[in-house]
């Protein structure tokens, strides 16, 4: 099941430096395993944001969220998931 997740990241002032850095450090190591995965098919950065677009391919929506809940940044993120489906004109 493909999944394009869309990731608004938050993060208070008030975050001590040390704790922020540690936090991204985590993230994307936990980011880069799910990419060498297959999970995690891409991510982007949106132009002048601190927000990505990702592609996921996972087994449900309970995978899904599993995933996206053990993410270091998830208290920190806005997450909106869209459902996908085959396109009738794809030819992938
Ligand atoms: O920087 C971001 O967009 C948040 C993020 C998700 C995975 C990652 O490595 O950073």
């Amino acid at each position: 099941m493909m999944f394009l997740v869309r990731m608004d990241v938050r993060i208070p002032h008030d975050l001590p430096a040390t704790d922020v850095d540690a936090i991204k450090l985590r993230e994307k190591n936990y980011s880069q395993d799910l990419q060498r995965s297959g999970k995690w098919q891409a991510i982007y950065r949106v132009v002048g944001e601190y927000a990505n677009y990702s592609l996921f391919d996972v087994e449900s929506n309970d995978e899904l969220h599993t995933l996206l809940s053990g993410l270091p940044l998830f208290p920190y993120m806005e997450i909106h998931v869209t459902p996908l489906a085959q396109h009738p004109s794809s030819i992938r």
